[in-house]
Protein backbone atom coordinates (compact mmCIF):
# COMPACT_ATOMS: atom_id res chain seq x y z
CA UNK A 1 0.00 0.00 0.00
CA UNK A 2 1.33 3.27 -0.84
CA UNK A 3 0.47 6.42 1.42
CA UNK A 4 -0.95 9.63 0.13
CA UNK A 5 -2.64 12.43 1.85
CA UNK A 6 -6.06 14.14 0.94
CA UNK A 7 -7.35 17.39 1.57
CA UNK A 8 -10.61 17.16 3.24
CA UNK A 9 -11.46 21.39 3.39
CA UNK A 10 -14.34 22.04 2.28
CA UNK A 11 -15.77 17.89 2.14
CA UNK A 12 -17.98 15.90 4.34
CA UNK A 13 -17.50 12.83 6.17
CA UNK A 14 -19.79 10.35 7.45
CA UNK A 15 -18.97 8.10 10.31
CA UNK A 16 -21.25 5.24 10.83
CA UNK A 17 -20.67 4.14 14.37
CA UNK A 18 -20.53 6.37 17.57
CA UNK A 19 -18.30 4.28 19.74
CA UNK A 20 -14.78 4.73 21.17
CA UNK A 21 -13.70 4.23 17.42
CA UNK A 22 -16.31 6.87 15.26
CA UNK A 23 -15.40 8.98 18.41
CA UNK A 24 -11.80 8.92 17.14
CA UNK A 25 -11.82 9.32 14.01
CA UNK A 26 -15.00 11.93 14.14
CA UNK A 27 -11.89 13.92 15.78
CA UNK A 28 -9.65 13.27 13.38
CA UNK A 29 -11.60 14.61 10.20
CA UNK A 30 -13.10 17.05 11.85
CA UNK A 31 -9.48 18.79 11.77
CA UNK A 32 -10.14 19.65 8.29
CA UNK A 33 -13.88 18.13 7.24
CA UNK A 34 -17.36 18.52 8.19
CA UNK A 35 -17.92 15.42 9.83
CA UNK A 36 -21.71 13.58 10.28
CA UNK A 37 -22.15 11.12 12.58
CA UNK A 38 -24.92 8.40 12.69
CA UNK A 39 -25.37 6.14 15.26
CA UNK A 40 -28.51 5.04 17.94
CA UNK A 41 -26.07 6.09 21.02
CA UNK A 42 -22.76 8.49 21.02
CA UNK A 43 -19.89 8.28 23.47
CA UNK A 44 -18.94 11.07 25.94
CA UNK A 45 -16.07 12.46 23.87
CA UNK A 46 -17.72 12.39 21.03
CA UNK A 47 -20.84 14.83 22.63
CA UNK A 48 -18.07 16.71 24.06
CA UNK A 49 -16.70 17.13 20.44
CA UNK A 50 -19.95 18.02 19.00
CA UNK A 51 -20.54 20.83 21.89
CA UNK A 52 -17.04 22.23 21.37
CA UNK A 53 -17.50 22.63 17.36
CA UNK A 54 -21.17 22.49 16.37
CA UNK A 55 -20.05 23.75 13.12
CA UNK A 56 -18.13 21.00 12.22
CA UNK A 57 -19.20 18.17 14.14
CA UNK A 58 -23.25 16.93 13.67
CA UNK A 59 -24.40 13.68 15.56
CA UNK A 60 -27.33 12.47 14.27
CA UNK A 61 -29.47 9.87 16.41
CA UNK A 62 -30.31 6.79 13.97
CA UNK A 63 -29.40 3.30 13.45
CA UNK A 64 -29.39 2.62 10.00
CA UNK A 65 -30.46 -0.97 8.45
CA UNK A 66 -27.98 -2.01 5.27
CA UNK A 67 -30.97 0.02 2.81
CA UNK A 68 -30.96 2.82 5.07
CA UNK A 69 -27.19 3.28 4.98
CA UNK A 70 -27.42 3.90 0.73
CA UNK A 71 -29.89 6.71 1.54
CA UNK A 72 -27.08 8.04 3.75
CA UNK A 73 -24.47 8.28 1.22
CA UNK A 74 -26.67 9.66 -1.19
CA UNK A 75 -28.34 12.41 0.90
CA UNK A 76 -24.68 13.44 2.72
CA UNK A 77 -22.66 13.09 -0.19
CA UNK A 78 -19.60 12.35 1.57
CA UNK A 79 -16.01 12.30 0.15
CA UNK A 80 -15.56 9.75 3.00
CA UNK A 81 -17.55 6.59 4.58
CA UNK A 82 -16.51 5.63 7.45
CA UNK A 83 -17.53 2.44 8.74
CA UNK A 84 -17.23 1.90 12.81
CA UNK A 85 -20.25 0.41 14.25
CA UNK A 86 -19.67 -2.72 16.23
CA UNK A 87 -21.83 -4.86 13.62
CA UNK A 88 -19.68 -6.35 10.96
CA UNK A 89 -22.71 -6.96 8.28
CA UNK A 90 -23.77 -3.57 8.43
CA UNK A 91 -20.10 -1.89 8.32
CA UNK A 92 -19.87 -4.10 4.86
CA UNK A 93 -22.58 -2.63 3.93
CA UNK A 94 -22.03 0.55 4.61
CA UNK A 95 -18.70 0.36 2.47
CA UNK A 96 -20.41 -1.61 -0.45
CA UNK A 97 -22.52 1.41 -0.91
CA UNK A 98 -19.75 3.89 -0.63
CA UNK A 99 -17.92 2.63 -3.48
CA UNK A 100 -20.77 2.36 -5.10
CA UNK A 101 -21.12 6.03 -4.65
CA UNK A 102 -17.81 6.89 -5.85
CA UNK A 103 -17.11 7.75 -2.33
CA UNK A 104 -13.60 6.79 -0.41
CA UNK A 105 -14.69 4.32 2.65
CA UNK A 106 -11.82 3.26 5.66
CA UNK A 107 -13.76 -0.12 7.06
CA UNK A 108 -12.30 -0.19 10.84
CA UNK A 109 -13.24 -3.72 11.97
CA UNK A 110 -11.17 -5.44 8.94
CA UNK A 111 -6.81 -5.58 9.04
CA UNK A 112 -6.65 -9.25 7.30
CA UNK A 113 -7.64 -7.38 3.86
CA UNK A 114 -4.44 -4.10 4.70
CA UNK A 115 -1.89 -6.64 2.58
CA UNK A 116 -1.59 -5.02 -0.88
CA UNK A 117 -4.06 -6.34 -3.10
CA UNK A 118 -6.70 -7.07 -0.88
CA UNK A 119 -8.23 -3.95 -0.92
CA UNK A 120 -9.09 -1.68 -3.48
CA UNK A 121 -7.48 2.25 -4.22
CA UNK A 122 -10.67 3.85 -2.28
CA UNK A 123 -10.59 1.47 0.19
CA UNK A 124 -7.91 3.48 2.72
CA UNK A 125 -6.70 3.19 6.20
CA UNK A 126 -6.48 5.36 8.55
CA UNK A 127 -3.01 5.86 9.49
CA UNK A 128 -1.15 7.19 13.18
CA UNK A 129 -0.15 10.52 12.37
CA UNK A 130 2.28 12.61 14.12
CA UNK A 131 2.29 16.54 13.41
CA UNK A 132 4.49 19.37 13.74
CA UNK A 133 2.30 22.07 10.95
CA UNK A 134 2.96 21.92 8.12
CA UNK A 135 5.18 18.58 8.68
CA UNK A 136 2.86 15.34 8.73
CA UNK A 137 4.31 11.62 9.41
CA UNK A 138 1.74 9.07 8.34
CA UNK A 139 2.60 5.59 9.89
CA UNK A 140 0.87 2.21 9.24
CA UNK A 141 1.77 -1.38 9.94
CA UNK A 142 -0.53 -2.79 7.38
CA UNK A 143 -2.91 -3.32 9.75
CA UNK A 144 -0.58 -6.18 11.33
CA UNK A 145 -0.47 -4.31 14.70
CA UNK A 146 -2.42 -1.05 15.46
CA UNK A 147 -0.89 -0.76 18.87
CA UNK A 148 2.62 -0.69 17.65
CA UNK A 149 1.63 2.10 14.94
CA UNK A 150 0.55 4.30 17.99
CA UNK A 151 3.76 3.17 20.26
CA UNK A 152 6.19 4.27 17.18
CA UNK A 153 3.68 7.36 16.58
CA UNK A 154 4.87 8.25 19.85
CA UNK A 155 8.58 8.14 19.91
CA UNK A 156 8.21 10.14 16.27
CA UNK A 157 6.58 12.88 18.33
CA UNK A 158 9.76 13.83 19.84
CA UNK A 159 11.92 13.08 16.90
CA UNK A 160 10.56 15.91 14.20
CA UNK A 161 9.70 18.06 17.32
CA UNK A 162 10.85 21.53 15.52
CA UNK A 163 10.55 20.20 12.21
CA UNK A 164 7.88 22.39 11.43
CA UNK A 165 9.80 26.01 11.98
CA UNK A 166 11.88 24.30 10.37
CA UNK A 167 9.91 23.82 7.12
CA UNK A 168 8.94 27.63 7.14
CA UNK A 169 12.48 28.52 7.50
CA UNK A 170 13.71 26.26 4.54
CA UNK A 171 10.94 27.35 2.41
CA UNK A 172 11.19 31.34 2.59
CA UNK A 173 14.92 30.59 2.16
CA UNK A 174 14.48 28.35 -1.26
CA UNK A 175 11.92 30.88 -2.06
CA UNK A 176 14.17 33.36 -1.55
CA UNK A 177 17.01 31.97 -3.57
CA UNK A 178 14.72 31.79 -6.20
CA UNK A 179 13.77 35.60 -6.35
CA UNK A 180 17.91 36.16 -5.91
CA UNK A 181 18.28 34.65 -9.11
CA UNK A 182 20.15 31.93 -7.55
CA UNK A 183 21.70 29.15 -10.18
CA UNK A 184 19.80 25.77 -9.07
CA UNK A 185 22.49 23.68 -8.16
CA UNK A 186 23.82 25.94 -5.44
CA UNK A 187 20.41 27.04 -4.33
CA UNK A 188 19.42 22.96 -4.22
CA UNK A 189 22.88 22.73 -1.90
CA UNK A 190 21.99 25.51 -0.33
CA UNK A 191 18.91 24.58 1.29
CA UNK A 192 20.06 20.60 1.77
CA UNK A 193 23.22 21.89 3.91
CA UNK A 194 20.51 23.90 5.68
CA UNK A 195 17.89 21.53 6.64
CA UNK A 196 20.89 19.13 7.97
CA UNK A 197 22.71 21.91 9.89
CA UNK A 198 23.07 21.25 13.33
CA UNK A 199 22.97 24.80 13.90
CA UNK A 200 19.81 25.79 12.23
CA UNK A 201 17.80 23.26 14.29
CA UNK A 202 19.85 24.81 17.52
CA UNK A 203 19.08 28.11 16.49
CA UNK A 204 14.85 27.40 15.77
CA UNK A 205 14.78 26.31 19.16
CA UNK A 206 15.73 29.46 20.48
CA UNK A 207 13.51 31.36 18.29
CA UNK A 208 12.52 31.79 14.53
CA UNK A 209 15.30 34.82 14.29
CA UNK A 210 18.00 32.72 15.74
CA UNK A 211 17.54 29.52 13.47
CA UNK A 212 17.05 32.03 10.36
CA UNK A 213 20.74 33.72 11.31
CA UNK A 214 22.28 30.46 11.20
CA UNK A 215 20.94 29.11 8.13
CA UNK A 216 21.98 33.10 6.59
CA UNK A 217 25.82 31.63 7.76
CA UNK A 218 25.09 28.27 6.02
CA UNK A 219 24.19 29.76 2.59
CA UNK A 220 26.55 32.54 2.47
CA UNK A 221 29.39 29.78 2.61
CA UNK A 222 27.39 27.51 -0.42
CA UNK A 223 27.41 30.76 -2.26
CA UNK A 224 31.05 32.34 -1.62
CA UNK A 225 32.61 28.83 -2.50
C1 LIG B 1 -6.73 -1.56 9.77
C2 LIG B 1 -7.05 -0.35 10.63
C3 LIG B 1 -8.27 0.25 9.97
C4 LIG B 1 -8.55 1.70 10.32
O1 LIG B 1 -9.16 1.93 11.35
O2 LIG B 1 -8.18 2.57 9.50
C5 LIG B 1 -7.29 -0.71 12.08
C6 LIG B 1 -7.99 -1.83 12.50
C7 LIG B 1 -8.12 -2.33 13.82
N1 LIG B 1 -7.61 -1.72 14.96
C8 LIG B 1 -7.84 -2.50 16.05
C9 LIG B 1 -7.40 -2.28 17.37
C10 LIG B 1 -6.71 -1.14 17.86
N2 LIG B 1 -6.51 0.03 17.15
C11 LIG B 1 -5.78 0.90 17.92
C12 LIG B 1 -5.41 2.21 17.52
C13 LIG B 1 -5.38 2.72 16.24
N3 LIG B 1 -5.79 2.07 15.09
C14 LIG B 1 -5.47 2.78 13.99
C15 LIG B 1 -5.61 2.36 12.67
C16 LIG B 1 -6.07 1.13 12.20
N4 LIG B 1 -6.74 0.21 12.92
C17 LIG B 1 -5.91 0.70 10.78
C18 LIG B 1 -4.54 0.03 10.57
C19 LIG B 1 -3.36 0.94 10.88
C20 LIG B 1 -2.07 0.21 10.67
O3 LIG B 1 -1.82 -0.21 9.53
O4 LIG B 1 -1.28 0.08 11.62
C21 LIG B 1 -4.80 4.08 14.37
C22 LIG B 1 -3.32 3.98 13.93
C23 LIG B 1 -5.38 5.31 13.69
C24 LIG B 1 -6.79 5.67 14.13
O5 LIG B 1 -7.64 4.82 14.25
O6 LIG B 1 -6.99 6.86 14.36
C25 LIG B 1 -4.97 4.13 15.92
C26 LIG B 1 -3.76 4.64 16.72
C27 LIG B 1 -3.79 6.13 16.68
C28 LIG B 1 -2.75 6.76 17.51
O7 LIG B 1 -2.89 6.77 18.75
O8 LIG B 1 -1.82 7.31 16.93
C29 LIG B 1 -5.50 0.28 19.17
C30 LIG B 1 -4.62 0.88 20.25
C31 LIG B 1 -5.38 1.55 21.33
O9 LIG B 1 -6.59 1.67 21.27
O10 LIG B 1 -4.70 1.92 22.30
C32 LIG B 1 -6.11 -1.00 19.15
C33 LIG B 1 -6.10 -2.06 20.26
C34 LIG B 1 -4.78 -2.82 20.27
C35 LIG B 1 -4.58 -3.69 19.01
O11 LIG B 1 -5.43 -4.52 18.71
O12 LIG B 1 -3.53 -3.50 18.36
C36 LIG B 1 -8.57 -3.64 15.62
C37 LIG B 1 -8.96 -4.80 16.50
C38 LIG B 1 -10.34 -4.59 17.13
C39 LIG B 1 -10.75 -5.80 17.91
O13 LIG B 1 -9.93 -6.39 18.63
O14 LIG B 1 -11.94 -6.14 17.78
C40 LIG B 1 -8.77 -3.51 14.24
C41 LIG B 1 -9.51 -4.45 13.31
C42 LIG B 1 -8.74 -5.70 13.08
O15 LIG B 1 -7.54 -5.80 13.37
O16 LIG B 1 -9.37 -6.63 12.54
N1 LIG C 1 -9.79 0.63 13.76
C1 LIG C 1 -9.54 0.70 15.03
O1 LIG C 1 -8.69 1.44 15.45
C2 LIG C 1 -10.31 -0.17 15.97
C3 LIG C 1 -11.38 -0.87 15.48
N2 LIG C 1 -12.17 -1.61 16.29
C4 LIG C 1 -13.34 -2.20 15.63
O2 LIG C 1 -14.29 -1.11 15.48
C5 LIG C 1 -15.59 -1.50 15.86
C6 LIG C 1 -16.19 -0.47 16.80
O3 LIG C 1 -15.42 -0.42 18.00
P1 LIG C 1 -15.85 0.47 19.23
O4 LIG C 1 -16.07 1.87 18.80
O5 LIG C 1 -14.89 0.22 20.32
O6 LIG C 1 -17.25 -0.21 19.60
P2 LIG C 1 -18.47 0.37 20.43
O7 LIG C 1 -19.33 -0.76 20.77
O8 LIG C 1 -17.95 1.29 21.50
O9 LIG C 1 -19.23 1.32 19.38
C7 LIG C 1 -20.03 0.84 18.34
C8 LIG C 1 -21.02 1.95 18.02
O10 LIG C 1 -21.78 1.57 16.87
C9 LIG C 1 -23.11 1.99 17.10
N3 LIG C 1 -24.03 1.28 16.20
C10 LIG C 1 -24.57 0.05 16.34
N4 LIG C 1 -25.40 -0.23 15.30
C11 LIG C 1 -25.36 0.86 14.49
C12 LIG C 1 -26.01 1.20 13.25
N5 LIG C 1 -26.86 0.36 12.66
N6 LIG C 1 -25.73 2.40 12.69
C13 LIG C 1 -24.88 3.27 13.27
N7 LIG C 1 -24.26 2.99 14.45
C14 LIG C 1 -24.49 1.82 15.04
C15 LIG C 1 -23.33 1.71 18.58
O11 LIG C 1 -24.42 2.44 19.09
C16 LIG C 1 -22.01 2.20 19.16
O12 LIG C 1 -22.08 3.59 19.41
C17 LIG C 1 -15.47 -2.89 16.50
O13 LIG C 1 -16.26 -3.71 15.72
C18 LIG C 1 -13.99 -3.29 16.40
O14 LIG C 1 -13.89 -4.45 15.60
C19 LIG C 1 -11.91 -1.68 17.62
C20 LIG C 1 -10.85 -1.03 18.19
C21 LIG C 1 -9.95 -0.22 17.39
Amino acid sequence: MIPLYHDFTGETVLVFGGGAVGSRKASRFADEARVVVASPAFDDQLTDLAEAAPESVELVRAAPDADAVRDWIDRVEPALVVAATDDAALNAAAEAAALDAGALVNRTDVSTADRSGARGARSVVVPATVEDDPVRVALSTGGASPALAKALRERIEAEIDGAGAMAELSGTLRAELKDRGVAPEARREAIRRVVRSEGVWKGLQKGDSYGRKEADSVIEEVLTR
